[in-house]
Order: C-alpha cells, then structure tokens, then sequence
C-alpha cells in the first residue's frame, strides 16, 4: 500500500518535529499537521522562523525546506483527516486531574476525541497510527469507537510510539536508535498496515533498527522504556544523597559503574532531579496500571522511582535555605534556568517549578534567568500549583532578560537548568556584585567548582561533600 497523504493531529513537541523530518524525507508524501489550537498553528506557519512554536535546535532548516512544499499546518482537522491514507494521532495524554485515577491514569479524553473525530470525518478506509503515549490496550478503545461510530470504512490501528527526547529531538528523529511499530500481526490487513509505515520510515531509517511487533507490546514498550531511563536517574540521584554524607564521589562512582559494559555511562547524570512531560506522567500511569491488575508489588516499586525524585528536588531547596542561616524570606536568590533541561523551551514539570515552590513558601525573592522561557509561562508553571495567590507570585517571582541583572545582588545563586552558556559567565563580575558571602547551589553540575571556590564562592554541588 502505497501512502501519499498523511495528516498528524497535534502540532505539538511531538507532532510538529516527527511530521516536519517525515516531510523532509518523504518529499512526494504531502504532511498535513493539524491542530484545534489556532495560536499554535499560526506559529508553525510564521515567517519568522526562529518564532515557531517549539524550540529544537536544527528544527527551523528543517521546516524552513519542508513548509509549503508537502508539509503544511492547518486548522481544518476534518478535510485533512478526509485527504490522508494514514492518520497520526499526536495529542496529549496528561495525567487525570479529576476522577477515578485521578493523580496517575491517563487523561484520555483527548485521545477519545480525536477517535471520534477520525470516525466522522472519514469517507475512505485508513490507517490509524497512535503516536502517543498511550496504556497498554487502548488501541483496543480507539478501535471500538473507530468501528462503531463510523461511516462503515475500515480502520487498521498501529501503534508508534516516539522515543526522541527534547532538545535533541531533529537528530533523535534523523538517526533514531530504532523505530516500533505495533499492529495486528494475526491478518494480512494489519501486516499491510505495518508495512505502509516502515516503507514510510524505510526513507531514512536502516531497516534493522525498525522493529514490528504486536499492538500490545508496543504499547507497552513506550512506558517502560521512559521508566527504566527515569530509573536510573533516580538510581544517581539516590545515591548522590550517599555520597554527600561519605565524602564518595557521585561522579568517579557514576564513572566506574559506567565503563560496565552491562551498566553503560548513560542516563548517569546525578541532578535536582527529572522533569519534562513525560516521565513522570508516564510512571504515574504504570504504577496505575499495575493496581488495576492487581500487581501492587509492581506498583510500589516503579513509585519508588518518582518518590526518590520528590525527594531530590526537596532536599535541594532544604540545603539552599539550611546555608542561607535557615532563613531565605525576604533574600534574592537568584535561579540560572527554568526549562526542564537546555536547548528547549519546554518547561512542564521542571524542577526549577517545585523548588521555587518550596522557596517562595519561606518568602523568598526568586529572579529567574533562562534563554529560551518567558516570564509568562514562568507564572503560568507556578500558578499552577496554586499554592499562593497569582498576586503573591507576582510579588515574590520576577524573570529578567540580562543574567548579570538577575545576580546582581543576590544572596544565592541556584543552576536549575544546564544551558551552556552560564558556564560562560563571568563569574569574577557576578561575584564582585553579590551579597557576601557569595552561595551558589549547582543543581546541574554544570559549572568549575574550583574554579568558582578560588574567586571565593561556596559552591554545593550534587553528590559531593564540600
Ligand atoms: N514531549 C515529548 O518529548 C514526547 C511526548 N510524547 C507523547 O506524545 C504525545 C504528545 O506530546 P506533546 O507533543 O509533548 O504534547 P503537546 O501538548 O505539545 O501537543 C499536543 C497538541 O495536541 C493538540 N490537540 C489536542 N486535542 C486535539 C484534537 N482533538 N484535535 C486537534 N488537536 C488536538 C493540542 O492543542 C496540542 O497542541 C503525548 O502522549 C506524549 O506523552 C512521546 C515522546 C516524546
Ligand atoms: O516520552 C518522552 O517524552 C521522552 O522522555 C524522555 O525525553 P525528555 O523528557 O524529552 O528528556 P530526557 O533527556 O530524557 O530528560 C528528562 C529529564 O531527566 C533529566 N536527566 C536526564 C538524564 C540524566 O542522566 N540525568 C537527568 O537528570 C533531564 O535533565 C530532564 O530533566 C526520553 O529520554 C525520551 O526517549 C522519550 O521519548
């Protein structure tokens, strides 16, 4: 079967990147990436390309050769649904903040929709691939309602889930270490199905690195491999606690459990903690599924893993306000960095949000300087969490768009986010301009802690003992 039209609901982190390299590579497949949210549409289609919507470095060439000529964002969701042969599915699956399961499961409604939505719109059979994140057996769901609230065509369910990461998503995309496709390998209609997709990824992807496998298994697949990674950043971070206390290294340990072949150097990298859209959503949902079948043994030890996480991200804002004399109210303290991690502008989840939390609880002045984040998500994060009122935040958190005016008179410093730059700073003018004596919390590792302690600062680094 031979695909000439794709259409991919959700011009998200997700949609707007993967669409953008199929495009690109598949130059005689026409893309059509939609999405119910006009903003975000209008911002794919700006002129100015360093305005999209997403930041991902290398994204704006790639969108730049690709747009108007097969690759095209729009808010028509049904003519594009109508058009294509296969249609992606991309939205977002958030954890349930009401209701049954509220706190862990799926929010799913969205999903539902975009089903329901594909039923009406259709007037040919298609291919229906679930590009997010998605319970082990809600293909099942998705099918139901694709069979029964149709216009009598046929739906072939796929799953395919996406591994990249952000910040490095164009070269996740363009040399993925594999591709999973899901699909009902029990009829000569699903095998067709699958193939359509590979022969799709076969453009650029090595046919070795792309794996099919049955519609369960790859469901599953998407949850465990975000919580083995998040594991083992829980697993650093655990013992970067240890560490602190027995003057062992986090670094030299993380080094030499890492040249193990079986243990690898990656995902070693001790921090205040993961964040991002999906590792914990993604657990959460795990830990869910586990209870509802039963498995609470299960359950209790993938929660471990954003337990320990928690706690990382508390013990941080402890040990700032424990060096500040037990007192941070009223101080400038002054955060390099909000997004969840560098060379992105996402900050769902990031630990930036919770240990200004825990500071402005204490009555701290939080200035923020991060590249690529507005002073407007930053209150919208906080809002969020609605531990104050929106008038209180304004009060105590300000962003500023200079890092040398964000310093500029602080009592601390705290590195929440590892952009590059901040290691280019200089640190000798920051020093000269600060309270004394002088506090920097590198919750990245991210800057020459023996460097800074010889211009005179107090350097805390995770998982070494000062
Ligand atoms: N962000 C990431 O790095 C990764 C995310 N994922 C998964 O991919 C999925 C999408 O994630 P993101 O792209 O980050 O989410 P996102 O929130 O950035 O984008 C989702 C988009 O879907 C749109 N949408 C929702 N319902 C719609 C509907 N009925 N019709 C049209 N558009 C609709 C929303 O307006 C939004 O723009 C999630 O399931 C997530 O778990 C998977 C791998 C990586
Ligand atoms: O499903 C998803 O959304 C994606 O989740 C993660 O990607 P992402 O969250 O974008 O970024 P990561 O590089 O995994 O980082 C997640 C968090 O862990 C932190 N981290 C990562 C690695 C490490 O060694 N230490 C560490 O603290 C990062 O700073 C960040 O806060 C996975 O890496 C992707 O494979 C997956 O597709």
């Amino acid at each position: 079967m031979n695909i000439s039209k794709i259409c991919c609901i959700g011009a998200g982190y997700v949609g707007g990147p993967t669409m953008a390299v199929i495009a690109q590579k598949c130059p005689q497949i026409q893309v059509k990436v939609v999405d119910i949210n006009q903003a975000r549409i209008d911002a794919w289609n700006s002129e100015d390309l360093s305005a999209l919507p997403v930041y991902e470095p290398g994204l704006d060439a790639i969108v730049g050769e690709a747009r108007g000529r097969n690759l095209f964002f729009s808010s028509e969701v049904d003519l594009a649904i109508e058009e294509a042969d296969m249609v992606f599915i991309s939205v977002n699956t958030p954890t349930k903040t009401y209701g049954e399961g509220k706190g862990q499961a799926a929010d799913l409604k969205w999903i539902e929709k975009c089903a329901r939505q594909i039923a009406s719109a259709s007037k040919s059979n298609k291919i229906v691939v679930e590009k997010s994140t998605l319970p082990v057996r809600t293909a099942e769901a998705v099918k139901d309602i694709l069979d029964n609230t149709g216009n009598g065509y046929k739906f072939q369910i796929l799953s395919n889930p996406e591994f990249l990461a952000e910040g490095t998503a164009v070269e996740d995309l363009l040399d993925p270490d594999r591709v999973l496709i899901g699909g009902d390998t029990s009829t000569e209609e699903g095998l067709e199905a699958i193939q359509a997709l590979v022969d799709v990824y076969a453009h650029w992807v090595p046919s070795e690195r792309i794996l099919s496998t049955n519609v369960w298994s790859s469901e599953l697949s998407k949850l465990t491999a975000n919580a083995f990674l998040a594991q083992r950043v829980s697993s650093i971070n655990s013992l970067s606690e240890l560490c602190e206390s027995t003057e062992a290294d986090i670094y030299e340990v993380s080094r030499a459990i890492g040249k193990d072949s079986r243990i690898g150097p990656k995902f070693l990298q001790p921090s205040v903690g993961f964040g991002g859209s999906c590792f914990q959503k993604d657990i959460l949902n795990l830990v869910y599924i586990c209870r509802s079948y039963g498995l609470f043994e299960v359950a209790d030890y993938w929660e471990q893993v954003i337990k320990i996480n928690d706690h990382q991200k508390g013990r941080f804002a402890k040990k700032i306000i424990k060096s500040l004399y037990n007192t941070v109210s009223g101080k400038k303290i002054t955060f390099l960095g909000w997004a969840f991690k560098k060379d992105t502008n996402d900050t769902r989840e990031s630990a930036a949000i919770y240990v200004a939390d825990l500071l402005l609880n204490e009555g701290a002045n939080i200035y923020v300087y991060d590249p690529k984040v507005s002073e407007d998500q930053m209150y919208n994060d906080i809002d969020y969490l609605n531990t104050r009122t929106k008038v209180e935040n304004r009060r105590l958190l300000q962003s500023e768009f200079d890092p040398y005016a964000a310093c500029k008179g602080a009592h601390a410093i705290a590195v929440l986010t590892e952009w590059d730059e901040f290691r280019e700073l200089d640190w000798q003018k920051i020093y000269d301009q600060m309270q004394k004596p002088c506090q920097i919390f590198d919750g990245r590792n991210l800057l020459d802690k023996q460097k800074l302690e010889k211009i005179g600062f107090r350097v805390y680094a995770i998982g070494k003992s000062s």
